[in-house]
């Protein structure tokens, strides 16, 4: 049979189509996607079940005039292949392709840019009235959110306002009852009762004023044409909810959802994933936190685990297994994780609130205001700290130091190996005097043999790995890890110390005299951004004890990075190991 999908480049080509010919067009994109996916990896479930969401949107809807937001947007790969962007869809996420995200400058369709989840009320309804303002009634504005996303605070507060206004908005609440992992909280229980026909009389939405209609089968291609032509006529606010299946159509990512998220690469027809590599390899920062944190757990029985929906990315799964009942998923709810922390904190016990660099930019004013100021020892362990890699800059943890290291009271850590991770999560639980947070990469770290005893970290204090004579390289966290590759490329590396600085946060100040007294040129690397990082924590340093020495800092500059592998997105932000090479090649050539 001739493919309906090679003659699809635009939803002009799509409606063409009969309706008939819908569901087979369906089984093509499922394919497609899965295809393309298995070898050059990605999200797949939350995609694989809104195939038909997608087709039928499109279809019925005046898209590009008609407003379409895809809330994440983890969920919007078939959007873009129907939208223009199938031939080059098998770049999705490397380095120059396209991203894995709604993006404004990639596409005309792709109406406002996503990745942090739960936004998409909000600028739907702005757009919606500002489509009002402009006398513009009869476009349509439509956010998809799922039900793990419209739980979270900031679409309360859009669904909140949207409820007293007469916008044009259409809510599609995709009810897949999973987030990354199985949604959590009295919403996720809501929303079961609803669909077993077991809710009591008043219906939640209708009551914030929403027009509402479902729950209908989200796979059934026809009901959702035919239920989004009725609802289309209806003016003002509405939410249509549909059940889906996470991973629809891949026996194995319907079967484990969650790992099937983004499994990586595997076989397109069985869906079994294909493992990396059969070579030991050094373990994950993220398991090192989540089997350190049991064991601290264990032993004091004050310690709490919090995330806000990521307890597999975290690794906070294993205490949630262990000690349930001192481990929290609370959903997509920075802003609550974080003040529930304080709150706890209170009361003396020691919540380790595990939270991705990017999203606590979401709880910046409860750090602030209900953890720092009233200088409660909460413990953050910033997981994803630094370039990210292919989720790009929706998701590169690069802004936390400057944002942190503004904040009275709060100290900042960053390990170069696991050992020091276990280190300070085991000094942290004493630490009583203000927050502290943690930042670690995603991904491993260098060290095999790394469940050693603890042993406890002093505050402020840095490590000097390698003495020299001219140069001083200061570094914070793994990316200090570099420095011994690129000492095994220089000429003359005993001319170059080398200092893992630890923290950002009180500085070793005793430490840095010195090494401002001894070295002429001083170096600092860090993988988060160069202004009001660590090397800028430097620079005043250096400003306020009026030392001259020249100071370069390699730091993300300013600008958005890309997405690509880790590697390539530090060569875009120039702190790889050829830049900083260059640079150390031609100031050790002044140095002689
Ligand atoms: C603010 C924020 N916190 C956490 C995440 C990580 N995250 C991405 S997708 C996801 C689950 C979304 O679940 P749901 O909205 O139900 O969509 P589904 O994946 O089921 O389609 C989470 C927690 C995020 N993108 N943004
Ligand atoms: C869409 C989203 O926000 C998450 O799925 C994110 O991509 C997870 O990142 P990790 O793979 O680093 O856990
Ligand atoms: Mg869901």
């Amino acid at each position: 049979m001739e493919k309906l999908l090679q003659h699809i480049n635009s939803p002009l080509d799509l409606r063409k189509l009969s309706m008939e010919s819908l569901p087979q067009l369906a089984h093509e994109l499922r394919d497609f996607i899965i295809d393309i996916v298995s070898t050059k990896e990605g999200h797949l479930g939350a995609s694989l079940g809104v195939v038909e969401l997608t087709i039928a949107l499109h279809y019925v809807f005046n898209t590009p005039n008609d407003k379409l937001i895809w809330d994440v947007g983890h969920q919007a790969y078939g959007h873009k292949i129907l939208t223009g962007r199938k031939e080059i869809f098998d770049t999705n996420r490397q380095l120059g392709g396209i991203s894995g995200f709604p993006k404004r400058s990639e596409s005309e369709y792709d109406n406002f840019g996503t990745g942090h989840s739960s936004t998409a009320i909000s600028a739907i309804l702005g757009m919606a009235i500002s489509s009002k303002l402009k006398g513009e009634d009869s476009k349509q504005h439509i956010a998809v959110v799922g039900d793990a996303s419209i739980a979270s605070g900031m679409a309360f507060e859009g669904l909140n306002h949207l409820g007293v206004t007469d916008a044009n908005v259409l809510i599609i609440l995709n009810d897949n009852a999973i987030g990354i992992d199985p949604s959590v909280g009295a919403l996720k229980k809501y929303l079961t009762n609803v669909k077993s026909g077991n809710a009591k009389d008043e219906n939640l939405f209708e009551c914030l004023n929403l027009d509402y209609s479902g729950p209908i089968d989200g796979h059934d291609l026809p009901l959702l044409v035919k239920e989004l032509q009725r609802i289309k006529k209806i003016e003002g606010p509405r939410l249509l909810h549909i059940i889906t299946t996470k991973g629809k159509g891949l026996k194995k990512a319907e079967e484990d959802q969650v790992v099937y998220h983004a499994p990586g690469k595997f076989n397109r027809h069985t869906g079994e994933r294909i493992k990396k590599n059969s070579e030991p390899l050094p373990p994950k920062y993220q398991d090192v936190f989540g089997h350190t944190l049991v064991e601290l757990a264990r032993e004091n029985e004050e310690i709490v685990g919090i995330t806000p929906a990521m307890p597999t990315g975290s690794s906070l799964k294993f205490m949630m297994e262990e000690i349930p009942d001192r481990a929290f998923d609370v959903g997509i709810a920075e802003q609550h994780a974080v003040t529930l922390a304080a709150g706890m904190a209170t009361q003396g016990l020691v919540p380790f609130c595990n939270i991705y660099s990017t999203f606590l930019q979401r709880a910046y004013d409860q750090v602030i205001h209900d953890v720092a100021l009233q200088k409660l020892p909460v413990i953050f362990c910033l997981d994803r700290a630094g370039l990210v890699g292919h989720d790009g800059p929706t998701h590169h943890g690069v802004f936390d130091l400057a944002y942190l290291r503004c904040i009275p009271n709060l100290t900042i850590f960053s390990p170069m190996d696991e050992t020091e991770l276990r280190d300070i999560m085991y000094t942290a639980q004493f630490h009583k005097n203000g927050p502290l947070a943690i930042r670690y990469p995603r991904g491993r770290g260098i060290t095999f043999e790394w469940r050693k005893e603890f042993s406890r970290i002093k505050i402020g204090s840095a490590r000097c790995l390698k003495k020299g004579s001219s140069i001083a390289i200061l570094t914070l966290g793994h990316v200090g890890n570099m420095v011994t590759q690129i000492l095994n490329r220089l000429n003359q590396p005993e001319s170059i110390g080398h200092y893992d600085m630890r923290f950002a946060k009180p500085l070793d100040i005793q430490m840095l005299n010195k090494v401002f007294e001894k070295y002429e040129y001083i170096v600092t690397i860090e993988d988060g951004c160069e202004m009001g990082g660590f090397g800028s924590a430097v620079l005043e340093f250096a400003n306020k004890q009026n030392h001259p020495n020249p100071i370069k800092i390699f730091g993300v500059p300013d600008r958005f990075i890309e997405h690509g592998t880790v590697e390539e997105t530090h060569a875009l932000a120039g702190i790889d190991i050829e830049s900083i090479l260059l640079y150390l090649k031609s100031t050790l050539a002044q140095c002689e």
